[in-house]
């Protein structure tokens, strides 16, 4: 059984459709990047999938159950998010922000005891934080917050990682890391990217979505031209170097705009 399973999906607010007939499988394990211009919809499909946004028609089954069928503990146990937004910290340091990452696990939501201190400790090593453990939330740069919001979503061991542009505060260093980091986790993990050659090297699958509905559901080195013109309106070479595709762009020419 696919981890999530996507059908007919619509959605938009108060009689606007801004997704429409969205349909995909993601199997345990695989990764899947979402891309698309802006205002194509990455954003409201990836709310569709942690359950902000109510599907207007259709489903998302996770695990072969609705997700608004699951309280919202059984849903943070196997979904975790890391979004563009950075929530506010009360004043809290980074390590208490990871710590947050535990709570779906407490055997008690009244239990003093942080739970898992050990996946706490691994989650800031793993994303490069530990020497910032005890640093305000608040005082850490872009960059440093983006990693530690990831290691508080790796603390809450999901089994779907969700990522808005999980790159894009990250210089290049940490944006290789993050990719090496994603590329070995055992878990089922969706991003939106809007860099195609990160897309390509982050994800196995990709959705490629156009005015809020699906373009292609393809494999995420598999962007041709003619797809790229139609989804982004500019035009596209494709080398591939070193096993990986290579893109250059420009825009198209005026009369082609205007046949
Ligand atoms: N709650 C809302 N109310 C009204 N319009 C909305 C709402 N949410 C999204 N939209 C509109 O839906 C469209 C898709 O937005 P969305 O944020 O999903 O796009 P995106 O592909 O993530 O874009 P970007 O690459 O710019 O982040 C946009 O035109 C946006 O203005």
């Amino acid at each position: 059984m696919p981890i999530l399973s996507v059908s007919n999906l619509a959605w938009g607010p108060k009689g606007r459709l801004i997704l429409s007939d969205i349909g995909f499988d993601l199997e345990r394990g695989r990764r899947l990047v979402i891309v698309g211009r802006n205002g194509a919809g990455k954003s409201s499909l990836l709310r569709c999938l942690y359950r902000v946004n109510r599907p207007t028609a259709g489903r998302v089954l996770l695990d072969g159950e609705d997700i608004w069928t699951l309280s919202g503990r059984s849903f943070a146990r196997k979904v975790a998010t890391v979004l563009q937004e950075t929530p506010a910290d009360f004043g809290l340091t980074v390590r208490e922000i990871v710590e947050l990452g535990r709570l779906p696990h407490r055997a008690s939501p009244f239990s003093p005891e942080v739970a898992g201190r050990d996946t706490v400790e691994a989650a800031m090593a793993c994303l490069d934080v530990s020497r910032l453990s005890s640093r305000a939330f608040a005082t850490l740069s872009g960059g440093e917050k983006q990693r530690v919001m990831l290691a508080r979503a790796l603390a809450q061991e999901p089994e779907l990682l969700i990522l808005d542009e999980p790159t894009n505060h990250l210089d290049i260093r940490h944006r290789l890391e993050l990719v090496e980091l994603i590329r070995g986790l055992p878990i089922t993990i969706i991003a939106t990217v809007h860099d195609l050659e990160l897309a390509a090297a982050f994800g196995d699958d990709m959705l490629v979505l156009s005015d809020g509905r699906l373009a292609a559901h393809i494999r995420s080195d598999a962007l041709t031209p003619e797809l790229i013109r139609s989804a982004f309106a500019v035009e596209a070479t494709v080398e591939t170097i070193g096993g990986a595709p290579r893109y250059a762009f420009a825009l198209p020419l005026p009369h082609s705009e205007h046949p």
